[in-house]
């Protein structure tokens, strides 16, 4: 049996709302225990820096390019992930030499799967010299050298927890409702598909920040307040994401919050909060067979508008939806174990991607070691 690594994994995802930390006990294969999780929010003033960042990605043109603020706030995004690192070690009694490996995501600033770009800030060598531990990073560049759409990357880590689900109703999908949503489609018979499915909470939030400014509809209390305004929605659910023949993952940037003359506060949140459920099942048409079991991770799970729209879409086709804590799980956790589960298949060599996940053309391994004894190059 291959060894148990202890991993630290690190997120910071399009909805720029913090570093998620999580620690996994795994193999990389099918032992996974789950250690403590921390969430390290960012304050305003760099939620900000990290919005104007994608602003001036736009102008990069091969992924090592740091124009305007980026290569300052890489660093600072960096030492974040370091102070968080610490603060997690502190809280869980843990010693850097306990850890194995992190597994740090960085934050995407710029996905053009068309042009095989994929932009996630954050220095991994600087990382493993403030921590002490090893780091694997830039987990989405190998993906797209052989093809592949450079995400979504946690399906594999969704089909490690679905046999710990306990009477599982196959298939199985785990939909994650973070800033993007995407889906991962699973067979009892190791049959793996995955792939972004829509806006998630990214509207939403970008609607009610400019609106009433807000970070985000709290349990989707705006939202229920309103109606579903449904030319609005339907422009949204009309786009050629949905229907065009192979799957493609989204840049944040994808969709477009409406304009302000659209629709008024509650309405408009009213009518996101159905495009991003109906996206999920409009786009769940494209797999093979109908899910019988949804398993909703991310923060959209919080929002109620959200998930009682989901609950009737899903429910029509006859499957059936909970929460990853009604399976078991920590929802908002799982990108950041993903993350740490990647980080020992990486050290291990195992695929980190599949044809059936990002189109790669074979299973692929991904990631770069940097380790806490090396020296920075300046
Ligand atoms: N209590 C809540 N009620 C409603 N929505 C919530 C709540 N808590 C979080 N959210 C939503 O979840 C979002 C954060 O979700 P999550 O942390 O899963 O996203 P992410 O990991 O940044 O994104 P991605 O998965 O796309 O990389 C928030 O921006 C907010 O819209
Ligand atoms: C390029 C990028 O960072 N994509 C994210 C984003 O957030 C959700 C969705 O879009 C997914 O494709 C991916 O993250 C998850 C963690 C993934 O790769 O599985």
């Amino acid at each position: 049996m291959a060894e148990i690594r202890t991993a630290i994994g690190l997120m910071s995802g399009t909805s720029m709302d913090g570093i998620d930390v999580a620690l996994v006990r795994t193999d990389g294969e099918t032992v996974v225990e789950r250690g403590g999780f921390l969430s390290v929010p960012y304050e305003p003033a760099f939620r900000d820096r990290l919005k104007q960042a994608l602003d001036d990605a736009k102008s990069i043109r091969h992924r090592d390019e740091r124009p305007g603020d980026l290569s300052s706030l890489e660093r600072d995004l960096t030492l974040r992930h370091a102070e968080a690192v610490a603060l997690f070690l502190r809280q869980q009694q843990l010693k850097p030499e306990q850890i194995d490996l992190i597994g740090f995501h960085g934050q995407t600033v710029l996905h053009r799967p068309d042009q095989a770009l994929t932009v996630q800030l954050g220095d991994g060598p600087l990382l493993a010299t403030e921590s002490g531990i090893d780091v694997v990073y830039d987990l989405r560049a190998n993906d797209m050298v052989h093809g592949g759409q450079g995400a979504p990357l946690v399906p594999v880590y969704h089909q490690a927890l679905a046999h710990q689900i306990p009477a599982a109703d196959w298939p199985v999908c785990f939909v994650n409702i973070g800033g993007i949503s995407n889906l991962t489609f699973l067979e009892r018979d190791g049959t793996i598909i995955g792939f972004d499915s829509g806006p998630g909470n990214t509207l939403i939030d970008q609607w009610v920040e400019a609106h009433a400014g807000i970070p985000y509809d709290d349990g989707g209390r705006i939202a229920s307040e309103g109606s579903v305004i449904m030319a609005l929605a339907e422009r949204y659910l009309d786009n050629p994401f949905f229907t065009e023949e192979t799957r493609r993952s989204l840049d944040r940037n994808d969709f477009r919050p409406p304009e302000g003359h659209e629709a008024e506060l509650s309405d408009g949140a009213r009518t996101l909060a159905f495009v991003s459920a109906a996206a999920i099942l409009k786009s769940a048409g494209h797999l093979p067979s109908t899910p019988k079991t949804y398993v909703i991770c991310g923060g959209g799970r919080l929002n109620r508008t959200i998930m009682a729209d989901l609950l009737r879409l899903a429910g029509e086709e006859g499957a059936r939806v909970v929460t990853a804590e009604q399976a078991g799980f920590d929802g908002d956790a799982m990108e950041a174990e993903a993350w740490a589960y990647l980080a020992v298949r990486s050290a291990r060599g195992l695929p980190l991607t599949f044809p059936g996940t990002t189109g790669v053309r074979e299973p692929v391994s991904g990631g770069v070691l940097a380790q806490a004894g090396a020296e920075l190059n300046d």
